[in-house]
């Protein structure tokens, strides 16, 4: 007889932060068959993050699938969420039974930002269940399926400060870069990264960044230097487009930044700065103007 058996139920729940990126330098140095874009970047993780709560619930009288939940209102849940994508991926590639898997994405990370928000949730989401099903998927198995879900999600995988080449996947450790604080200022305005890359085929890049002087920066540790040769090609799409990128960086070279630039194909801005007060104070101000500021660090 059944009466008073236990139902078995088995929640697992992991919590991990899904951390923004800026691009130190940005270089796109050709264009694929495919249409995607070669490119050669030096990125770098920052402490501002995305909350990425990964619940796994086995033997629940709940419904099967995949349910995203976000708390921003404005951002799709369903498979155009990467969150969502990222799990389903997961599933269909390892073969591993979807019972319920439930997402939390607690948004801190501005949308459409330069950022990779949407990436580094992907990213988390599989580093979650990866870990919650005990997959044993290597870091290399788990970012060829990250690089199906974007360029950026490989990166978002591995964090720290890395050389970024081929289409973003191709992916070199460097030496962390100088501990610094970061104040990232996103003017009222998306970007569309697909309209960026397709506007830079137009564009005669004169002047490219100096990536092997910015990796001989890193391996000095000159935080000088590394802000001396900070450079986007992608400035030359969209700050021509709008004039508040440039405002961004003279406000904050003006206040104490050692070096100020777009992060990917924007439109944030960020400033470098070795003293926290400055960056702090600049925050503050920037900050009534812009409500999408932030103070964060290198991680
Ligand atoms: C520009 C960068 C720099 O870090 O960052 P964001 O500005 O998005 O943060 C990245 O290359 C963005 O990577 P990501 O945002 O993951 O790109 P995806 O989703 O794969 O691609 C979006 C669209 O951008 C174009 N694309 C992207 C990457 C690349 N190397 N070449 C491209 O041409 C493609 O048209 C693609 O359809
Ligand atoms: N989890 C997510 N977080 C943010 N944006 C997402 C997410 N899933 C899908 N998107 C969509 O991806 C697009 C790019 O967002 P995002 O990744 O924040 O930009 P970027 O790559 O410029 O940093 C947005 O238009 C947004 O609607």
């Amino acid at each position: 007889m059944l009466f008073g058996k236990k139902q078995e139920i088995t929640n697992t729940e992991t919590t991990v932060y899904a951390r923004a990126k800026i691009n130190l330098t940005l270089d796109v140095t050709g264009k694929r068959e495919d249409g995607y874009h070669t490119v050669k970047m030096v990125m770098q993780s920052v402490a501002l993050h995305d909350e990425v709560r990964v619940t796994v619930t086995h033997g629940e009288k709940k419904p099967r699938g995949i349910v995203v939940r976000c708390n921003l209102p404005y951002l799709p849940v369903d498979e155009r969420n990467l969150a969502y994508r990222a799990a389903e991926l997961f599933y269909e590639s390892t073969g591993i039974l979807l019972e319920t898997c439930e997402i939390h994405i607690e948004k801190r990370i501005p949308v459409a930002a330069g950022l990779a928000g949407g990436s580094a949730d992907a990213a988390a989401v599989l580093r979650a269940l990866a870990s919650l099903h005990a997959a044993g998927l290597t870091d290399e198995e788990l970012c060829a399926m990250g690089l199906k879900l974007g360029a950026d999600v490989p990166f978002c995988l591995r964090g720290g400060t890395m050389l970024a080449e081929g289409i973003g996947e191709e992916l070199s450790a460097l030496p962390d870069m100088p501990h610094c604080w970061v104040v990232l200022c996103k003017p009222p305005f998306a970007v569309s990264t697909k309209e960026v890359y397709q506007a830079i085929d137009a564009v005669d890049i004169r002047q490219r960044p100096d990536t092997a002087g910015m990796l001989k920066a890193l391996d000095r540790g000159d935080f000088a230097g590394v802000c001396r040769r900070l450079s986007n090609v992608m400035e030359l799409v969209t700050a021509a487009k709008r004039r508040q990128i440039g405002e961004i960086k003279e406000f904050l070279a003006e206040n104490g930044a050692n070096g100020t630039l777009m992060s990917g194909s924007g439109p944030t801005v960020y400033g470098l700065f070795s003293d926290e007060g400055r960056a702090k104070t600049a925050a503050k101000m920037l900050g009534r103007r812009f409500a999408d500021t932030f103070l964060t660090e290198t991680v």
